[in-house]
């Protein structure tokens, strides 16, 4: 897909996800600013990117997501050095929870939502400059799962707000009066510093619950940003990343599961009247009940018509 000349910036990407997405921006004709508090990292990263693909063409600037200012001049000075208005944002800072589970929430949780009021009020149709954009936020797998401990819980909880703000933020109200789609991209373990920082501790987990051995190159979180920027549709949704097979999108209204169990309440409700709970099992009979329901129904209706 070509940017020609598209604006981003990408947060916290001095290395690893980031620096990736950074490099596939230029790779296709767009222009990026690369921003981080690791200044270091982060300019000897544009300083290389600025060699392949000019200077004209990437940019550091420093930013602390958690700080609403440095946000704010990092989308004001992007626009300055560029000369046009930023047109997506993808917001991939990130830390895991041994950072502390204060900084884990600031930072994944409280940046990436300065990022995206931002984003609405600067590239939206009421206050910003009206050509509308897209915003892609980075979750992971982890916002749907639950974590194996309690010291991880910051992290998989962080996830798992992005996920919840990006379906409410992405949704059709926004898309049609500010112009703005809101994305996420949700992928599992992937081979950056973040992951490989206590890779003997990480593998040791990982063996410990069972999560797969395949790590994700940073490639195909790349492909799924791609994805993400040549689907000119999709809103409101997390696209997720998992070794070995295709990138799928997660439901987006779970309206639908809500309504799934409240029937098998309500159908509960007839067999014990008194009942206060559905307890877990009282819902897996229901479940396994509702399977072979649709398979006989199903087989029922094969019959009848052929
Ligand atoms: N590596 C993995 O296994 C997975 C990573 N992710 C997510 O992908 C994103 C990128 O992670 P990686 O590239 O793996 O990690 P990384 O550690 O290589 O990159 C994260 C970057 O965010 C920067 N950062 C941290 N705090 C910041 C702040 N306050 N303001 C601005 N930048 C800040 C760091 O300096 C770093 O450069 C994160 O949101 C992470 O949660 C999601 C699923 C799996
Ligand atoms: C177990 C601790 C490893 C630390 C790795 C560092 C960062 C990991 C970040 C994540 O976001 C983890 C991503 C997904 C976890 C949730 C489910 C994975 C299920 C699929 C699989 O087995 O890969």
């Amino acid at each position: 897909m070509s940017f020609s000349n598209k604006v981003f910036i990408v947060t916290g990407s001095a290395r690893g996800v980031g620096a990736g997405i950074a490099e596939n921006i230029l790779q296709n004709g767009g222009r990026v600013t690369i921003s981080d508090v690791l200044n270091e990292v982060g300019l000897a990263t544009t300083d290389r990117l600025a060699k392949l693909y000019g200077t004209e063409k990437v940019t550091f600037i420093h930013c602390d997501v958690t700080n609403q200012q440095s946000f704010e001049s990092l989308w004001s000075e992007t626009e300055k050095i560029f000369g046009s208005p930023v047109q997506v944002l993808v917001n991939n800072a990130g830390v895991f929870h041994n950072a502390g589970w204060e900084k884990c929430i600031d930072i994944n949780l409280k940046g990436l939502m300065i990022g995206n009021y931002l984003a609405l009020d600067r590239m939206g149709k009421t206050k910003g400059h009206g050509l509308g954009g897209q915003v892609i936020n980075v979750a992971s797998l982890a916002g749907f799962v639950a974590g194996s401990d309690a010291i991880s819980s910051p992290y998989f909880a962080s996830k798992a707000g992005v996920i919840s703000l990006t379906k409410s933020i992405g949704n059709d109200l926004t898309l049609r009066t500010e112009g703005v789609r809101v994305n996420a991209i949700c992928m599992g373990y992937t081979d950056t510093g973040l992951f490989n920082k206590n890779k003997q501790l990480n593998d040791q987990i990982l063996e410990e619950v069972g999560g797969t051995k395949n790590l994700l190159p940073v490639s195909r979180i790349v492909d799924a940003f791609q994805v993400l920027m040549s689907n000119g549709k999709v809103n409101g949704r997390s696209l997720c990343v998992m070794a070995n097979i295709p990138m799928w999108y997660y439901p987006r209204h779970d309206r639908q599961e809500i309504i799934f169990w409240a029937c098998g309440a309500k159908l509960f409700k007839r067999l014990r009247p008194n009942a206060m709970v559905m307890e877990p099992w009282h819902q897996a009979v229901f479940f396994i009940g509702f399977q072979l329901f649709l398979f006989i129904a199903l087989q029922t209706l094969w019959r009848i018509f052929f």
